[in-house]
């Protein structure tokens, strides 16, 4: 897949002092972004998270998700440690776009759950690829990963691509009285693990 560097600086955060590293898809024309901490191409497992752009929970403090709260957390854990990458992948709404992902949130408003939503627009509940992360992440020379995540689809995916995940980490956090039909039926149909089903939480409850 032709995903193409494109320049790399530094980007300063609360949290640490990150290099953020640019990238283009030329088959999708979307931009994609890693912010990575320390040495990463050392050839030891990576605390890592794929995080998949929620303009309204990232940006706009949208608490019908959790997405913002998961992406401080994920930066947070990274700075603790010194040393990660997340990889910040432009498929908002799971990949049907911003526009899209309102519709859907119109249709979540008159009683539909996220994956009943995306289905009366003519989605699939989830149509993300995964396919970016392999370029990106060789360029870094990153070699195998710690996922923050709670969702077995993105360690598979990682795993087809050659990638392996020597840990998945649980990143419970951002759970709010608004997102909690939300956070139910991900774990209902989508297969999300919300339990504690590991030690060493990356989030915050
Ligand atoms: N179509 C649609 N997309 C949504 C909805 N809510 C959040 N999203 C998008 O879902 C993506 C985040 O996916 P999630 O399912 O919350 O979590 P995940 O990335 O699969 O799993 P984690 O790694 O555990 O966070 C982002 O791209 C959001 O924009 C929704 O109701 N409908
Ligand atoms: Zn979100």
């Amino acid at each position: 897949m032709p995903v193409v560097f494109v320049a790399a600086s530094k980007l300063p955060t609360p949290f640490a002092t990150f290099t953020m590293h640019g990238f283009l898809d030329e088959a999708t024309g979307r931009e994609h972004v890693v912010l990575s901490l320390g040495d990463v191409a050392d050839g030891q497992p990576v605390l890592g998270r794929l995080h998949s752009e929620c303009l309204t929970g990232d940006a706009l403090f949208s608490q019908r998700c959790d997405c913002g709260s998961q992406l401080e957390a994920a930066l947070q854990a990274i700075a603790r440690e010194g040393r990660g990458v997340l990889l910040y992948l432009r498929q908002e709404g799971r990949g049907i776009g911003l526009l899209n992902k309102i519709r859907a949130y119109e249709l979540q408003d008159g009683g539909a759950d996220t994956v009943e939503a995306n289905e009366r627009l003519g989605f699939a509940a989830d149509q993300r690829d995964y396919g970016m992360c392999q370029p990106m992440l060789e360029h870094l020379g990153v070699k195998s990963l710690r996922l923050m995540t709670n969702n077995p689809r993105k360690v598979k995916a990682l795993t087809g691509m050659g990638i392996p995940v020597a840990e998945r980490v649980p990143l419970h956090t951002g759970h709010n009285p608004h997102n909690k039909h939300y956070l139910a039926t991900k774990a209902g149909k989508l297969g999300h693990m919300m339990g504690n089903e590991h030690q060493g939480e990356a989030g915050r409850a």
